[in-house]
């Protein structure tokens, strides 16, 4: 899309481009945040032996969880890189900001982590 007040960017509808921008914001999260970094081998992990022992769970849902957790961890780097950016001193007001993405972030981690576990139950006792 293009900035309206900068003039910068490209006019129409480009997937492609808006993919390959995604795919290079993901990386430069992954190598730069070690907190998104470990969430996503974990996460890609447990997709995948979720989806081995699918007939056992719900795959679902915990694909959905896991999406969602990944997506607030984003949100919650970007916001900091923001913060940095704009605040390299320290700043109450910046700190506040910080701790409502990291609680953001932390919900999202809570779900995650109570939906794994709710299926591990399940398979548990579809195993026994
Ligand atoms: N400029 C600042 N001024 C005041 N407090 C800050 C500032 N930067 C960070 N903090 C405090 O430090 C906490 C951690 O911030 P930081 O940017 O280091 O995130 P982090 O611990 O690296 O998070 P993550 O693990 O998600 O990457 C914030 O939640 C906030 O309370």
């Amino acid at each position: 899309m293009q900035n309206k007040f900068l003039g910068t960017g490209h006019q129409g509808f480009h997937p492609l481009r808006k993919m390959r921008i995604a795919l290079s914001g993901a990386r430069y999260a992954v190598l730069h945040d070690f907190a998104v970094a470990y969430k996503v081998v974990l996460s890609a992990v447990i997709l995948f032996w979720c989806f081995w022992y699918r007939q056992w769970l719900d795959f679902s849902i915990v694909f959905l969880a896991t999406g969602m957790m990944m997506v607030a961890e984003l949100f919650n780097t970007t916001i900091e890189a923001l913060c940095d950016f704009l605040e390299p001193q320290e700043n109450a007001k910046i700190g506040v900001i910080k701790d409502i993405a990291a609680a953001a972030a932390g919900i999202s981690i809570l779900v995650w982590g109570v939906t794994l576990s709710l299926e591990a139950v399940h398979v548990w006792q579809a195993m026994r």
